[in-house]
């Protein structure tokens, strides 16, 4: 697996990072929930029960629980109006020291609105050029024109590009996942993402033997998740698996599933540890 830079925050580098995403409705909610966000430091978690070791992570930055905040745009009650999101991703720029991944989620992937392919690409190229974010999701279902210009936009503001897809209704074949993953990175993705609803433990599995196979075979980072209360284990124990990276809220959840990023965190630090001491 290699490496993948959000803004200074490596994926497929040490500890899986954890992304947060925020989901306001409006600028007012945007920036409390920034602060909200900014305001979970690693300092606070000194001396917890599980082992949690915050040496050599205090410099002059400050650290947070979280390593990435998810923007989700569709939430936004201006989100088809690409001036009012390049203001709005200003705002929320200013508000955080976190990397900001930028996720317009479509109706049919879970998400709350829809946009026409020309629309899709004018706001996601628009927010690339804004120069505001560190990545931008875009959907593997856009086609690989699509991704190749939001790609060329994104990567010219030295910002990356996270190809996704997210399968709200069932968990498809393992092959079919590893084929999925390789696909987004046929398209020149920087990371490739795959998000599922287990029906029960073995479709569970199933993503994390995908996990695993796509891991070991592409060179781009991986981020999985199975969504739901079977799925919770793959964003607890995912990156044992291969995967980068697992999304935790701080407030309001943005995909059934999820748990507290500080509750993962520590848990996450004490299964490094474990990993790097037996
Ligand atoms: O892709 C993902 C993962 C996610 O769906 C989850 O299950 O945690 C949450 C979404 O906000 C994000 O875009």
């Amino acid at each position: 697996m290699a490496f993948a830079n959000l803004d200074g925050v490596i994926l497929g580098k040490d500890c899986p990072k954890i992304i947060t995403p925020i989901t306001p409705r409006t600028l007012e909610e945007l920036e409390r929930q920034a602060l909200e966000l900014g305001g979970q430091k690693l300092e606070d978690y000194k001396g917890r029960e599980l082992a949690y070791d915050t040496n050599g992570l205090e410099g002059s930055k400050p650290t947070f629980i979280s390593d990435i905040v998810e923007w989700r745009i569709d939430c936004y009650e201006h989100a088809l109006d690409p001036s009012a999101i390049t203001h709005a991703a200003a705002i929320l720029r200013s508000r955080t020291p976190l990397p900001i991944l930028a996720t317009f989620r479509t109706t049919p992937e879970g998400g709350e609105k829809d946009l026409a392919t020309g629309q899709y690409i004018r706001l996601l190229t628009t927010l690339a050029n804004s120069g505001s974010v560190a990545g931008i999701d875009v959907e593997l279902s856009r086609g690989r024109e699509v991704i190749a210009t939001i790609l060329h936009a994104a990567h010219s503001a030295g910002s990356s590009v996270v190809a996704s897809v997210h399968d709200f209704k069932a968990t498809p074949s393992t092959q079919s996942i590893v084929d999925t993953l390789t696909a987004m990175e046929d398209s020149g993705a920087d990371i490739a993402k795959f998000v599922c609803m287990p029906k029960d433990a073995g479709d569970t599995l199933a993503l994390m033997q995908a996990t695993w196979q796509a891991s070991q075979k592409l060179n781009i980072p991986i981020i999985t998740a199975a969504m739901g209360p079977t799925g919770t284990i793959s964003r607890v124990a995912g990156s044992l698996f291969g995967s980068s990276a697992t999304f935790a809220t701080v407030g309001d959840a943005s995909a059934p599933g999820q748990v507290p990023a500080s509750v993962l965190k520590p848990i996450l630090t004490t299964i490094e540890k474990w990993a790097e001491e037996a």
